[in-house]
């Protein structure tokens, strides 16, 4: 069974598109990485297909459920943390997160000590008595407490320092070990690239890439590293030129013959060809769509 699956899933704010004609499947089990710029829609389909917006058009499942008519029973099988956790205040820890086990029907005393020891959490303290780390780690523990069979995760780790971070995804590593399939939105690259093993990415509200994490890193375009004085008129298929120093920089995707064809004409005192890294070569997608110029 599909964890998610959204065919032309659709929600505009009146005329301010959220996302637009979206296509997504995620099967149980994997472990999937949603990144996008701000204001990309990442948010906005997570609270489409929870059911917490309506959808302006399209049609999703989660776990087999349809996301509008089984909106309760989608509900006690995820958990959701939101990008940004808000409590109501006056309550300690303790008592929102046993207020959050409630509403699902379930004891969850013990997941939850465990998990706060995990996030070394005081739950005695009273929520706005809390630093902004330290309210994202009530979140998660509500989030995590139930055992849910999908974690739907937005922007999980803002505000959480390098140790609880690791913390985090060892958890999560740890829940997906067992089953659990997790669908984790973030801009953060790199915590994409170690967790996840397939990933999306969205930008201006659609979606324009969803494939393993291993493919959409690999590219035939390189990092050219001139010194000298060149002429860049004659080339094609060049994106993020920069002026350096002495030279140029850029990420050439054209035929490597051509470009030395034409730098064999002119005046230059050194060459270097390399990998674009990760961080490049998804600032691809965020700016241009993966479009070379
Ligand atoms: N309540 C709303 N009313 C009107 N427009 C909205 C509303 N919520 C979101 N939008 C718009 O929908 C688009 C998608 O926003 P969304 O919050 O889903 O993006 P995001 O990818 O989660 O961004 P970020 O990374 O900044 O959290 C944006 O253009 C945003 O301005």
């Amino acid at each position: 069974m599909n964890a998610i699956e959204a065919k032309g899933l659709t929600k505009f704010y009146g005329k301010a598109r959220g996302i637009v004609d979206l296509d997504l499947t995620v099967s149980e089990g994997e472990f999937f990485g949603f990144i996008g710029p701000n204001g990309a829609g990442k948010s906005t389909t997570i609270r489409t297909l929870l059911g917490l917006i309506k959808k302006s058009r399209g049609s999703a499942q989660i776990l087999g459920k349809d996301i509008e008519t089984d909106r309760k029973e989608i509900l006690s099988q995820v958990g959701y943390l939101p990008s940004e956790a808000v409590f109501y205040s006056g309550m300690r820890v303790k008592d929102v997160i046993r207020f959050s086990a409630d509403l699902r029907g379930k004891d969850c005393r013990k997941e939850a000590g465990e998990l706060c020891e995990r996030f070394d959490l005081d739950s005695s303290k009273k929520v706005e008595e809390l630093s902004f780390g330290n309210r994202k780690k009530v979140g998660i523990v509500c989030a995590l407490q139930h055992d849910p069979r999908l974690c739907i995760l937005d922007e999980p780790t803002g505000g959480l320092d390098p140790l609880m971070q690791r913390e985090f995804f060892s958890v999560l590593r740890e829940r997906n070990s067992r089953g659990t399939t997790i669908f984790l939105s973030s801009h953060i690259l790199s915590e994409i690239q170690r967790n996840c093993t397939r990933a999306a990415i969205i930008r201006e509200g659609k979606l324009i890439a969803c494939d393993s994490v291993e493919a959409l890193s690999k590219t035939s375009a390189k990092r050219i590293h001139i010194q000298g004085e060149v002429d860049m008129k004659a080339l094609s298929h060049i994106r993020d030129l920069q002026k350096t120093d002495d030279g140029v920089s850029f990420l050439y995707g054209g035929d490597i013959n051509l470009l030395l064809q034409v730098l064999a004409g002119q005046h230059i005192r050194d060459l270097s060809v390399a990998e674009p890294d990760l961080e490049e070569i998804f600032m691809h997608y965020y700016l241009d769509g993966g479009e070379e110029k």
